[in-house]
Parts: C-alpha cells; structure tokens; sequence
C-alpha cells in the first residue's frame, strides 16, 4: 500500500484530502451552473414542464427506459402542463393536434428522423436521409396500392384460412387461447411471405414460437434497459461488449435468425418479378426499369426487408389484441359488429378485403381500437430544424416526440377518451351515430404517424386487420377468461407495450 503510494505520489498522481475536497467543489459549482443555465437561460427554458425533468435527462431516461411508465404517463404531463412539454434539458413532448402538421413538412424544413433510434442503420427507409428516403419511398409505396393489395389477397386469405383452423381446433377442445400470441403468428406470417417469399411457419408450427416473433414480443424491456446503460457517460461505452461478454449464447442465437433472414430474402430476391407479386416485387422491378440510379441497391433491399418484417408484424398484432381486449369488454358493441359481418355475407369465401370494407362498425372498431391503444404509443422521436410549436421556439437540434397514447386519450382531443366508442368514427348517415362525437379531434389520432415518412403498410394493415375480425365473428363467438382487467393498464411501454398472455374461450357457430 505504501508502496503504491509512494509510486502515485512520485508520478504526482495521489489525491490529498482537500485535493477531492477542490474536485467535489467544482463539480458541485459546475452542475449549479449547469442547472441555472438550463432552468433559466436555455432556449427551452420558457416551455413548461416538471423542473427536475429540465434539469436532468435521467428521470425522464429512468422512467422510459428502466420502469416503462413515462409514455402513458405523458397524458398527466399534457394535462398539467399543456400541448407542449419539456421534458429532458433538450426535448419536448408535443401533443398530436400540434406535432402531425409539423411532422408533414418536408424536407429542408423538415422534422429530420434519428436513424440511430432504430438500430437498422442509415440504409434503412426508417431512417434514411431526405434524398435516400424519397427514392426508396417511391419505390415501397407502390407495393402497397390498392391494385397491388389485391395481387396480394391471395397471400392474406391462405394465413388467415390457417388462423381460423387453429382457432377451431381451440375450440373444438374447449381450450382457451391466448389470441395475442396467435394474432402475432398470423401476421408475421403474412408479412413474412410477403417478404421473404414464403412464410415464417408459425401457424403451422402450432406452439413453438418462431424466433424472429420471440424477438419482437419478449425483449422490449431489455432493449430499452440496454439503451439505458449504454447513454451512461463513462461506462456507456462498455455495454455493448459487456452484454455480449454476458449474453454470448442469446446473441449468437439472435444473429444465426438474422443471417437465415437474409438467407431467405436474398432467395426472395434471386427468384425476380415473375413467379410472386409480393413487397418485393417492386423493389426488384424499380431495378429492372433503372436507368438513372433510382433503384435500391442490393443492401437497401436487404435492410428494408428487415424493416418489413418489424414493422408489420407486431404493430398490426397489437391492435388486434386491443380490439379483442375492448369487444370483449363491451358485450353491446360486440353484438352489433357480429350481427354486421353475419348479415353482410353468406358465406366464409365472401369474406374479402374488398367485401370488408364495405362494413361500417367493423371500420369504426379497428379505428376506435387504434385510437385508444395505439400499437406505437410513442411516435419515434424528431429533431427540430428550429421552429414555433404552440407559442413556443423549439430551437434546432431539440429532439420532439409525439406520445400518442396522451394524444388519443387527452380530453382535449376527444370526447370521454377513455370510453371505447366505435361510433364516433361512424359517418352521420348511420343509424348509430351520435351527435356528441362531432366535437372530436380525429385528425389529431394519427396512429400510423402523419406526412412523407408515415407508415407505408396501412392499407396492408387495414386489410389484414379487417379479415382477421371478419373471419373470427363468422365462425365462431368467445368471450375473455377472467382476472384480466387490467391487461392493458397494468402494460409497461418501452416504445412497444410489454404485453402478456390474452386468454380468450371461442365456441363454434353453429351451422358454420
Ligand atoms: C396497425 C399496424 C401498423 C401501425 C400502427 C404502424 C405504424 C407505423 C408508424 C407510426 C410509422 C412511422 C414510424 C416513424 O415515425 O419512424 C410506421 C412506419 C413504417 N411502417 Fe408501419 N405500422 C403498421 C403496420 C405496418 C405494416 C403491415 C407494414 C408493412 C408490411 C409497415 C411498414 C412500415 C414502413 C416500411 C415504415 C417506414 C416508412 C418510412 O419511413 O417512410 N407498417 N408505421
């Protein structure tokens, strides 16, 4: 000991006493500075928000990443503190009604994305910069027409055929199922043949939960801990090569499903336009037609693929499961959804996504199931280019996030926010619409974001959301197990809600 001391204190390197006494007292100095600057002086320091929030990222960092608590909890934020709210020294919380105009604006006013937030690197749509993104955008909008939804139908009916004979099986059995798990199964599978030219095999493969479909649904909360870990100053650095060190044998396994990923897409791709129209098709017919550079490089179709796979799959899952958790709990609203699909067709193989969406109340539902559990509670996060927000200067480089669960349930936004009230998005012309929900904002619920970055796969969505429903309410009725009130409120959000188990009992219809 005395030793190493004398070694430090040759090398001038040992603290005395008042020595840590100087570094305490300049670090204290400096964080007081620090918190006058940012209280008073910063050019955020006039938005309204909690004062500890302005001062320091990490409660806002511990209550998003570590408890899950901070998106829904927004709602509270916005009430108290208004439309716009600050919370971390440099980012602001704008309420929907404000931000999707702001969100529409292009490029160079535009609202710029954080492609580091998705972890799919620059190349990817999601966060791609402007002149990259409107290439690849041009090109993946055309996968997702009307015209070539109909190309697709074919891929959709033969899962959601699977779906119901899984479901029939349950019920023959008297079994219930957890529908959240197999509203999963069902569109990773269509996204998956859609994408990879053939489909994950989960349905088929009964209950074994496909790798890629664990991925997404059981590490929301470790993710947002790692991210939490690594945006620590100091040992940030370290995490990544901590966790693997720690974590080997779970990576290693992660990163065999992406390489057979790959693998998969990569034969998508060696197979051309011919033989499928998937969302494919259109990338590798951008290519073909390419004559000045405005295809998608071999990488680009790759990572996007990636993309597909993520952001079809569990989003449109999620809002399944809302819808079923709300008809479940509102036994009027599910009588007349069911008389609706049960008069509209006589047959299952009528059941169309042209035919559904001639369905008024089933359209209200998923509307009405989106509104109030929105798949992506927390919109990812924009960079301000310097703008006014709500009488406010959000100055450039100020990171604005949209939460839309405040947004949905704000009752400045919407009437009685937290009832689920499939009507208020029916036209006036229905027998069931009512008067009091004119007052609605409903072009602040923007749950697949708003302007050119907005979700490409809504019409996808939609027409999978609409057959899934339609195809449950014609062959069978069910009804929740109980003890589940609180499967929503009691969800964490780490940017996904961290859903359990949804236990549903389905009988047949009889004569079906
Ligand atoms: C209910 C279902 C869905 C919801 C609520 C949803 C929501 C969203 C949202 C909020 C965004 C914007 C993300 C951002 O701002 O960074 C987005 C982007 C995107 N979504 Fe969806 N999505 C759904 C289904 C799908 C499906 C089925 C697909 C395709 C298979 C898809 C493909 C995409 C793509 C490619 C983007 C990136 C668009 C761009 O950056 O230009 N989504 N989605």
């Amino acid at each position: 000991m005395e030793a190493m001391k004398a070694l430090l204190e040759q090398r001038g390197l040992a603290l005395s006493l008042p020595r840590i006494g100087t570094i305490i007292t300049l670090f204290v100095i400096y964080r007081i500075i620090t918190a006058i600057y940012r209280l008073y002086i910063h050019p955020l320091s006039k938005v309204p928000g909690p004062k500890l929030y302005s001062f320091s990222s990490l409660p806002f960092d511990v209550h998003y990443k570590i408890k899950g608590t901070f998106v829904r909890g927004t709602t509270g934020l916005h009430k108290k503190y208004g439309p716009v709210v600050r919370i971390a020294p440099d980012r602001v919380a704008v309420d929907g009604s404000l931000a999707w105009p702001l969100f529409m604006r292009r490029y160079p006013e535009e609202f710029s994305k954080i492609w580091e937030f998705y972890g799919f690197g620059p190349l990817a749509i999601l966060g791609s910069p402007p002149e990259n993104h409107r290439r690849q955008r041009r090109i993946m909008a055309h996968a997702t027409t009307p015209a070539a939804l109909a190309d697709q139908e074919i891929y959709l009916q033969k899962h959601v055929n699977k779906f119901v004979d899984v479901l029939a099986e349950h019920a023959d059995e008297d079994r219930p199922i957890d529908i959240m798990l197999w509203f999963n199964y069902l569109t990773f599978d269509i996204v998956g043949e859609l994408t990879l030219g053939t489909s994950l095999g989960c349905l088929d493969s009964r209950d074994t939960v496909h790798p890629l479909v664990g991925v997404v649904t059981a590490t929301t909360r470790d993710n947002a801990r790692r991210m939490f870990l690594t945006g620590l100053p100091l040992i940030g650095s370290f995490i990544p090569m901590l966790t693997y060190v720690l974590r080997k044998k779970e990576i290693d396994k992660m990163l065999a499903m992406q390489r057979h990923m790959d693998e998969q897409s990569e034969a998508r791709i060696a197979l051309g336009t011919d033989t499928r129209r998937d969302l494919i098709t259109y990338m590798l017919r951008a290519n073909a037609e390419d004559k000045e550079g405005k295809g998608m490089s071999h990488e680009e179709m790759l990572v996007n693929s990636r993309v597909l796979l993520l952001a079809g799959g569990e989003t449109t899952a999620t809002t399944l499961s809302g819808f079923a958790f709300h008809i479940t709990e509102n036994p009027d609203k599910y009588r007349l959804l069911a008389d609706e699909i049960r008069s509209a067709f006589s047959f299952a193989d009528e059941i169309t996504i042209r035919g559904t969406s001639q369905l008024p109340y089933l359209c209200a539902c998923i509307e009405e199931s989106l509104r109030i559990y929105p798949p992506a509670a927390d919109t990812p996060p924009r960079v301000s280019p310097g703008a006014e927000v709500g009488g406010y200067y959000i100055p450039k480089g100020t990171i604005v996030s949209v939460y839309q669960w405040a947004t949905h349930h704000s009752e400045d936004n919407f009437v009685d926010p937290e009832t689920f009230a499939p009507q208020r998005w029916l036209p006036e012309t229905h027998t069931l619409y009512e008067p009091r929900f004119a007052a609605d904002n409903k072009a602040a619920c923007k749950p697949f974001s708003a302007g050119p970055r907005d979700c490409t796969g809504k019409i996808l969505a939609y027409a999978e959301m609409r057959l899934a429903i339609a195809r449950l309410f014609w062959h069978f009725e069910f009804d929740r197990e109980a003890g589940q009130d609180d499967w929503i409120s009691s969800q964490c959000v780490f940017t996904l809600a961290e859903k359990g188990p949804f236990m549903i009992r389905l009988r047949r219809r009889p004569g079906v």
